[in-house]
C-alpha cells in the first residue's frame, strides 16, 4: 500500500467522462475531462445530478486512488493536457490534492464546482474556483461564513501563486432566486458573476430508466427563462452579470457523461 492508496486519500469517483465542452460558467466551450465525486452534503430540490448525491446510487461509487484517476484522464485525453473539471456531489469533501499536484506536473489544468459549504486549504492550487451557493428554491441554506472561507482559502496560498481566479456561478429559477444572486454578488463585489436559468426538467432518480429518456427535457421552459432572466438583469442595470445557459444541455438534453 503507497501513501496515495490508503483508504483516508482515496477518492470516491461516481464518473470520469470526456473530453466533451464545458457547459457551464466561466470556461464555457472549453475542452474538458469531467472528474465527478460521489457525495453531496447538500440535495438541491431540482440537481441534475442526483446519480452522484443519492446513497442509492453508492455503490456505484469507486473508491479510486489519485494516481488512477490521473491515468484514466491521461487516457480519455490521448495524453495531451487539457482541462479537468472536478465536479460532484460536492468534490470537496473528498481528499484531491494529491490529483493536482500530480496533474499539475503532468500539464493539466484544475478548475473545480463546488457550492461553498466546505472550504479547504488545497482550493489554492486550482486554476479555477467556481462557488455555486444555492439560492431558495434549491431548499438549501447558504452557510455565509463558510462560503467566506472558501474564498479566503482560495487566496492563502503560497505568496508566489496568485491562486486560482474564483467566481460566482448562480442558478436562477426566479425572481426570489434573482435578489439572492443579486445580494451574493454585492457581497463580493470583486467576483465576476453567471447567471444560468434552472432546468426544472433535470433527470429524476432512477436506476431502471435511461437517463436520455428519463424525462422530457422542457427546453423551451429553459429557453423562457434565459429570456426572462436576461430582461431582468438588464432592466436592473445590472452589466456585470454574465447570463449564460447550460450549453451541454442545449446541445445533448439530460444525457450523462457529456
Ligand atoms: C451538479 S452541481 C455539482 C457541484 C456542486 N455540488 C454545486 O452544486 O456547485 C454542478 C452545477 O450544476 C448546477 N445545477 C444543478 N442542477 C441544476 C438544474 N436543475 N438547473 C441548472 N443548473 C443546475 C449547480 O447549481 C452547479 O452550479
Ligand atoms: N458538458 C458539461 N458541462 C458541465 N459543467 C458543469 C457540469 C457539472 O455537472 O458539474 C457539467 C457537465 O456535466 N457537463
Ligand atoms: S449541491 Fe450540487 S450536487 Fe449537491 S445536491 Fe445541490 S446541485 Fe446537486
Ligand atoms: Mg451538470
Amino acid at each position: 500500500m503507497t501513501a496515495h492508496t490508503r483508504p483516508e486519500t482515496l477518492i470516491r469517483i461516481s464518473e470520469i467522462f470526456g473530453p466533451t465542452i464545458q457547459g457551464e460558467g466561466a470556461l464555457i466551450g472549453k475542452p474538458t475531462v469531467f472528474v465527478r465525486t460521489g457525495g453531496c452534503d447538500y440535495r438541491c430540490a431540482w440537481c441534475d445530478t442526483l446519480h452522484a448525491v443519492d446513497s442509492s446510487h453508492r455503490d456505484e461509487w469507486e473508491p479510486m486512488s489519485a494516481e488512477a484517476i490521473l491515468a484514466r484522464v491521461r487516457q480519455l485525453s490521448d495524453g495531451i493536457p487539457l482541462t479537468v473539471s472536478l465536479s460532484g456531489g460536492n468534490p470537496a469533501i473528498q481528499p484531491l490534492d494529491t490529483l493536482i499536484e500530480l496533474g499539475n506536473r503532468a500539464g493539466y489544468e484544475f478548475c473545480l464546482e463546488t457550492q461553498g459549504s466546505i472550504a479547504r486549504d488545497w482550493f489554492a492550487r486550482l486554476n479555477v474556483l467556481t462557488l455555486s451557493p444555492k439560492p431558495p428554491s434549491s431548499g438549501m441554506e447558504t452557510d455565509w461564513s463558510e462560503l467566506r472561507h472558501c474564498i479566503t482559502a482560495a487566496r492563502s496560498g503560497d505568496t508566489r501563486s496568485r491562486g486560482p481566479l474564483i467566481v460566482l456561478k448562480m442558478v436562477v429559477f426566479d425572481e426570489q432566486d434573482y435578489l439572492f444572486a443579486r445580494k451574493v454578488a454585492t457581497l463580493y463585489p470583486d467576483l465576476p458573476v453567471y447567471l444560468q436559468p434552472g432546468n426544472h426538467t433535470p433527470p429524476p432518480l432512477s436506476k431502471d430508466v435511461p437517463d436520455a429518456d428519463a424525462q422530457p427535457l422542457d427546453m423551451a421552459g429553459i429557453l423562457d427563462r434565459m429570456r426572462w432572466l436576461v430582461e431582468r438583469t438588464l432592466r436592473d442595470g445590472w452589466h456585470g452579470a454574465t447570463v449564460l445557459p447550460q450549453l451541454h444541455t442545449l446541445l445533448w438534453g439530460n444525457l450523462r457523461g457529456i
